[in-house]
């Protein structure tokens, strides 16, 4: 089985990027470019990165009207990404163009609910419920519309997994030790969430903010 931890390189230096992704590449399975590099080096970022030979997902969360997601998922295909995301709450239209528009060897998964946060985050935003069934509802909805599969936490993919067999399931919100940090409220262990079915890791902070970033990517391979 090929190594799931994807690391995300939320560095804002090109060449500091590139750097880490090279140092850890033995213990990662691909690399995770998000809001942060794209804002800072577009294009040109995402093709310097490619040169490591590591697949990408590129991380941007797309949400607007249908025909400006599909426009920017066709702008992004070039890039030839292995996974893209959008966001659930973008509704069934906008995820079957989102789909549609994207390249044939391009995973599409859709954002449920952001592991920052929690229950009470999400009540102040209107939404009643607990996080479970709310996660539940959108991968039922992303499904319907002929994704790929879902970014949910570690709390609910065990669930996911059951519902939806064939799915492809990303799982930000790891820490090691198991314990909320930082921004991070809905968070498990990496090998909880691959035992539950996550099909991806994404890990940023516990590699890329290490003492010893090798190290560290190498203490959570052995762990899986
Ligand atoms: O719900 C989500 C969706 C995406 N992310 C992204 O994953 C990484 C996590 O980084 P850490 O440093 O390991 O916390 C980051 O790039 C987020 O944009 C997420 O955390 N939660």
């Amino acid at each position: 089985m090929s190594n799931p931890v994807y690391l995300a390189l939320d560095v804002p230096q090109l060449d500091a990027a590139k750097a880490l992704a090279e140092k850890v590449r033995g213990h990662i399975g691909g690399v995770k470019l998000g809001l942060e590099f794209f804002c800072a080096h577009g294009a040109h970022g995402v093709h310097e990165i490619a040169h490591l030979g590591l697949p990408i997902f590129l991380d941007l969360k797309l949400h607007d009207i249908p025909n400006t997601v599909a426009g920017a998922m066709h702008s992004l295909h070039v890039l030839e990404p292995a996974i893209m995301t959008v966001h659930a709450s973008g509704g069934r239209a906008m995820m079957e163009d989102a789909k549609a528009a994207a390249g044939e060897n391009t995973k599409v998964v859709a954002v449920t609910m952001l592991t920052s946060l929690d229950e009470r985050d999400m009540q102040r935003t209107g939404i009643e419920g607990t996080p479970h069934d709310h996660v539940m509802r959108l991968a039922e909805l992303a499904e319907a519309s002929g994704l790929d599969g879902i970014v949910c936490s570690g709390k609910e993919v065990k669930s996911v997994h059951d519902q939806w067999k064939n799915g492809f399931f990303v799982v930000p919100g790891l820490r090691p030790g198991g314990k909320a940090t930082g921004d991070q409220k809905r968070v498990v262990t990496p090998r909880q969430a691959r035992d539950d079915g996550a099909s991806v890791l994404v890990i940023g902070r516990p590699i890329s903010k290490a003492d010893d970033p090798l190290q560290a990517a190498r203490d959570i391979e052995a762990t899986l």
